[in-house]
């Protein structure tokens, strides 16, 4: 029987949370790490005894440090995440500081240094249950952009044990672009960590036949990880003690992904902890899910939470492909803050939609599956830096890409399913690019027929959440939409 965390609780409950959240406020000024002096004893084994006022020994310099780090978090996340912190229906809600969380002192100073105050609502309920003992397993739903990645890489890198010089943990995303950002999460949180290894299982990462990786943790994606793990065994599947299944919804989903993920997961030992996250869960995938982990703590979102408020939806009646570009065109000429995704549905629509807008004098990137993986991570890389205000890309990138400065995403063409229905997952996957950990965000679907009016009516239909129409010539309007 799996055990079941709800995310809703009681008016009254409420009220008694929102006290207690009340009462903790952290703030600059009292944050235990920056102010106090160490409250605890360091007991046997290293840890502290209490670990609720668990504190890491900190230099002078390095708390200066992280009192800029923490103020500039302070100052630069305005818009409303505190306020959001308080309200229990928000996927950011939080009762508790990162320290109530039992987080190893090396690991929670990373957590400090990645400017992160305090956790959302998916790392307080996940964490405490990740880092029990005995392991327990999960398979948990939280809303995109609400630090799904954060929760789980803070459960691998407290479950390694760096006395043994194999890999212990491992990771699978479903992309190449992912496995290396989460990568690079872990490597950030692990900042103060140096004996912590990670190594990428990735296309184009090669190593001689006969090879025993030392390094603690894998993260890569299903068929390198095939190929490294069962083919030629340069790790042993077999002394994997932590598994983790990023996007695990597409990762069951999706045949090729299934089969490969399958093979890895025969191969792990029977005690191994799994750990399942996504934003999106069908409900024969999850019922799948449930067959192949042994009772899981299942977190999962009702269908009108998994939507999220702070990204605004609007759509715009196209009558063929130019009225489409013109309405890109507009919306880029009026709303200039931030940067914006757009989604095709083919590779060619994609290269034709950026050569086009390269021509007319807008700076914009492409992405899409025929580019070589160094040069997809080298446009990633340039989009991140702002070198380009718009990428347009295909379904390669709608899931876990984490850019903050997304402000806007384009579906220049509704996903569909194989059965040429509305694709809503990937719809709310591809959204979720925008408005990342409470950030206000805007999708703009654009819409040229009655067939993909009906997408986009299913999309309505799914979420239960109505999508306002705009008129991509009334600049005023769309003046508004950057403002708000
Ligand atoms: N506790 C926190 N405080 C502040 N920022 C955070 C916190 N946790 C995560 N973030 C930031 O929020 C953003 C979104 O987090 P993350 O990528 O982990 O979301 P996700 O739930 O995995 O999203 P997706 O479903 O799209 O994969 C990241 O930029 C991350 O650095």
């Amino acid at each position: 029987m799996a055990a079941s965390v709800d995310w809703a609780s009681s008016a009254e409950e409420q009220e008694k949370l929102i006290t207690k959240v009340d009462n903790i406020n952290l703030t600059t000024n009292d944050h235990p790490i920056l102010n106090g002096s160490p409250k605890t004893e360091v007991g046997a084994g290293g840890l502290p005894e209490d670990k609720t006022t668990d504190e890491a020994p900190v230099s002078p310099a390095e708390r200066s440090l992280l009192q800029k780090i923490i103020r500039r978090g302070l100052v630069e996340n305005k818009n409303d995440i505190e306020v959001q912190r308080r309200d229990p229906s928000s996927p950011l809600f939080s009762i508790k500081s990162f320290e109530a969380l039992h987080l190893q002192p090396q690991l929670l100073k990373g957590v400090y240094a990645m400017g992160f105050n305090a956790p959302s609502k998916i790392q307080e309920t996940a964490l405490p249950t990740l880092l029990a003992d005995p392991p327990q397993n999960m398979i948990a739903q939280s809303q995109s952009g609400t630090g799904k990645t954060a929760a789980f890489v803070l459960a691998m890198l407290s479950r390694v044990d760096t006395k043994k010089d194999y890999p212990q943990v491992l990771c699978l995303s479903p992309t190449y672009e992912l496995a290396i950002q989460t990568g690079e999460v872990a490597a950030k949180m692990a900042q103060f960590c140096p004996d912590i290894k990670i190594r990428f299982a990735v296309r184009g990462e090669e190593i001689p036949r006969g090879t025993k990786l030392k390094e603690h943790i894998i993260i890569g994606t299903p068929g390198k990880v095939v190929d490294w793990g069962v083919k030629y065994r340069f790790f042993d599947l077999g002394k994997i003690s932590v598994f983790v299944l990023d996007e695990a919804d597409v990762m069951i989903a999706m045949q090729g992904h299934q089969d490969q993920s399958f093979r890895i997961h025969k191969l792990l030992p029977r005690n191994c902890q799994m750990m399942f996250f996504s934003a999106t869960y069908e409900e024969d995938v999850m019922e799948f899910a449930e067959g192949i982990v042994s009772d899981p703590v299942i977190i999962r979102l009702r269908r009108e939470e998994e939507s999220l408020h702070n990204i605004k939806q609007y759509y715009v009646m196209c009558r063929n492909l130019d009225e489409k570009y013109t309405a890109i065109a507009n919306i880029y000429g009026v709303v200039t803050i931030g940067q914006a995704m757009i989604f095709c549905h083919t590779r060619k629509t994609a290269s034709w939609l950026a050569e086009k807008m390269s021509r007319d004098g807008h700076a914009v990137a492409l992405l899409s599956g025929d580019l070589t993986v160094d040069q997809r991570i080298a446009v990633l890389d340039r989009f991140r830096d702002g070198k380009e205000k718009v990428l347009i890309t295909t379904n390669v990138l709608a899931r876990g890409i984490d850019v903050e400065q997304v402000t806007i995403v384009v579906n220049f063409d509704l996903p569909v399913d194989v059965t040429r229905n509305a694709d809503c997952e990937t719809y709310l996957h591809r959204i979720g690019r925008t408005g990342r950990f409470g950030k206000a965000g805007l999708a703009i679907n654009l819409v040229d027929g009655p067939e993909s009016l009906t997408l986009l009516r299913q999309v309505e239909e799914h979420f239960g959440k109505k999508i306002q129409q705009l008129d991509a010539e009334d600049v005023d309007e769309i003046e508004k939409l950057g403002q708000e």
